[in-house]
This record gives structure tokens, C-alpha cells and sequence, in this order.
């Protein structure tokens, strides 16, 4: 084998080498942030933590570890995500399985869990969640573990995500409280449930193309086509959402930049008031809360 192609022997020997080699190869391949994926996935194929990999740059690779990381090093090249490569991704401070199945789970979805628990007033209560295009379990999967008594339904359309889903439940030992079914949004569900929560695809069809190969190529068009306006997941979720609201439930979906006033608007015409809009770490509105017009009080869940 030609030594560009020898993995142990194009990588170099020591952390520090590595390091650079990696950073040289992935930002010559267009990767946004080469040195955060370079040190990220060092750490994912080795034992090293990041102090020790600052620490002691000069400490060498065993052969199996050089083999890792340039195998990991060119999948990134070819612009595979990171949480792919590693197969796991942190999200709540829960460690989840990923697959091509569905969607990474992104920071900005932590805006809704955090607007879904600054619905509730009692977290031991036993509330009822939905969470509707659940792909790994995240957003429900941070709720249970945020609600001890709470119980839960996550749906999605693909039937590896609800295996994924379920898979992540079980890893977080909150199997016995969440249940995962296939489902197109609400089609087939009964009851009714406190929260309902959604982070749907949002994205405007023809945009779809011009994000980055990372996400346009290697996660799923289900996970992120929202239909020519980006907006026909809400009005799926609106048209069917006052009948599984429980008496006081709330519905919060995630939105994309921009989005509020069209989705409030698709709300109001399905009898549903905007209660809360929650804006994002950079300050983009992410996420909105919607009540029934009209409704019957339940403690746990103030107006
Ligand atoms: C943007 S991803 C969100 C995944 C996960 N909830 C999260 O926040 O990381 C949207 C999810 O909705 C699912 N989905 C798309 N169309 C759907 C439909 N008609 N019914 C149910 N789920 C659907 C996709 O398969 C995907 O898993």
C-alpha cells in the first residue's frame, strides 16, 4: 500500500502531529471548524481527554489509534457529520445514539425542553408528553429525565428513528416510561397529553440544497424538508392538535428564523393562542407555545 494510503503511516505519531495533520486536511477540505472537529474526534477514537490532549502534545498514538483517527479523519473530508462518525451525541447532558435515520439533535432544540419545563409548575407531576418527529428521543427523552413521573408517546414517521428512539430510551433507563410508534403526526393516535412537543422539518424545500453537504447530504430530507414554504409540518400539527390537547395542555414546536408570525397565524386559524415565544441563545426565536383559546384550568399547568 502506497504510504498515503496507510493510515498508520499518514498519520503522524505523536497528539500534537495529529492534531495539525488533521486540522491541515480538514480545513483543505472545506470543513467550517477543522481544529474543534479535529480535537473532538481525537478524543472520540482515543481515551485522551482534552486536557491531556493540550497537556502532553509531544505523547505518541498507539498504530490502532493512528488507524482510527485517519479513518475518522477522511470520513470528515468527505464531509460525514462528526456525531455520525462518533455514533453518539450529547444532548440535555444525555449521551444519544445517532444514526442517518434522522436529524443530530441540535442545541437550539434545548430552548424548547427549556420552554417546555417553564410550562410546568410541578415536575413530579405525572404529565402526559407527546413529542411529534421524536428521531432520537431527544427532546422527549430531556423531558422525562427533567419529570420523574412524567410518561411519554414519541412518533415519527421513519421506523428507524423509532428504533433509535427507543434504543436511547433504554440506554437513559426511561424505557418503562416512554413508548415509540410509527406515525404520520397525529394519524392513528388517541388521548390526550399535557404537553405536546414538536420539532418538525422546517426547512423551505429549495433551500435544502444550498445548506452544508454535512447536513443537506447526510441527514434525511424527512428530518428537514418542510415542504416548498418550509411551514406544512405546523399546519399538519395545527389542524389535529386541539384534539389531543389536554384541559390547560400546551403545544410547543421549534421554528425556524423567521417563522413566528406565519406559524402564529397557522395557529390562530386552528384555535390555538400564541402564549410564548422563546428566542434562542442568539437570540432568534426558536420556539412557540400555544394553548387552546379557551380552556379548563389543571394545576399543573398554569395559564
Ligand atoms: C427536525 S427532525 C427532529 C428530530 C428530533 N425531534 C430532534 O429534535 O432532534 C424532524 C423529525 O420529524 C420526522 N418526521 C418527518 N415527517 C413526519 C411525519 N409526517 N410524521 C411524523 N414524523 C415526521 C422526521 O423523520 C424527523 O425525525
Amino acid at each position: 500500500m502506497p504510504p498515503e494510503e496507510d493510515p498508520v503511516r499518514a498519520c503522524p505519531e505523536t497528539v500534537g502531529a495529529a492534531l495539525a495533520w488533521a486540522r491541515t486536511r480538514l480545513r483543505a477540505a472545506g470543513v467550517p471548524d477543522a481544529g474543534v472537529d479535529a480535537r473532538v474526534l481525537l478524543r472520540g477514537v482515543t481515551d485522551l481527554d482534552a486536557a491531556a490532549i493540550i497537556a502532553r502534545p509531544e505523547q505518541a498514538l498507539d498504530p490502532e489509534a493512528r488507524t482510527r483517527y485517519a479513518d475518522a479523519i477522511g470520513r470528515r473530508e468527505t464531509r460525514e457529520p462528526v456525531a455520525h462518525i462518533l455514533g453518539v451525541r450529547e444532548f440535555w447532558g444525555l449521551m444519544l445514539e445517532v444514526s442517518p435515520a434522522t436529524l443530530i439533535p441540535r442545541p437550539d432544540t434545548e430552548t424548547l425542553v427549556e420552554a417546555a419545563l417553564a410550562r410546568v409548575t410541578d415536575r413530579r407531576a405525572r404529565l402526559r408528553v407527546l413529542d411529534l418527529g421524536t428521531g432520537t428521543g431527544a427532546i422527549l427523552l430531556a423531558l422525562l429525565h427533567e419529570m420523574p413521573r412524567a410518561e411519554g408517546l414519541g412518533t415519527d414517521v421513519s421506523a428507524d428513528a423509532v428504533a433509535l428512539a427507543r434504543r436511547n430510551a433504554a440506554r437513559h433507563g426511561l424505557g418503562p416510561r416512554a413508548r415509540f410508534a410509527v406515525a404520520d403526526w397525529f394519524d392513528g393516535l388517541d388521548g390526550t397529553f399535557d404537553l405536546i412537543v414538536s420539532n418538525p422539518p422546517y426547512i423551505a424545500g429549495g433551500d435544502i440544497a444550498g445548506l452544508e453537504p454535512d447536513v443537506a447530504v447526510h441527514e434525511p430530507a424527512a428530518a428537514l424538508d418542510g415542504g416548498t414554504d418550509g411551514l406544512d409540518a405546523y399546519r399538519r400539527i395545527a389542524l389535529a392538535a386541539l384534539g389531543h390537547l389536554a384541559p390547560a395542555g400546551t403545544l410547543l414546536v421549534e421554528i425556524g428564523e423567521g417563522q413566528a408570525p406565519a406559524v402564529t397565524e397557522i395557529f390562530a386559524a386552528a384555535g390555538l393562542e400564541t402564549v410564548a415565544i422563546a428566542a434562542d441563545l442568539a437570540g432568534i426565536d426558536r420556539v412557540i407555545a400555544a394553548r387552546a383559546k379557551k380552556e379548563l384550568g389543571n394545576p399543573c399547568m398554569p395559564r
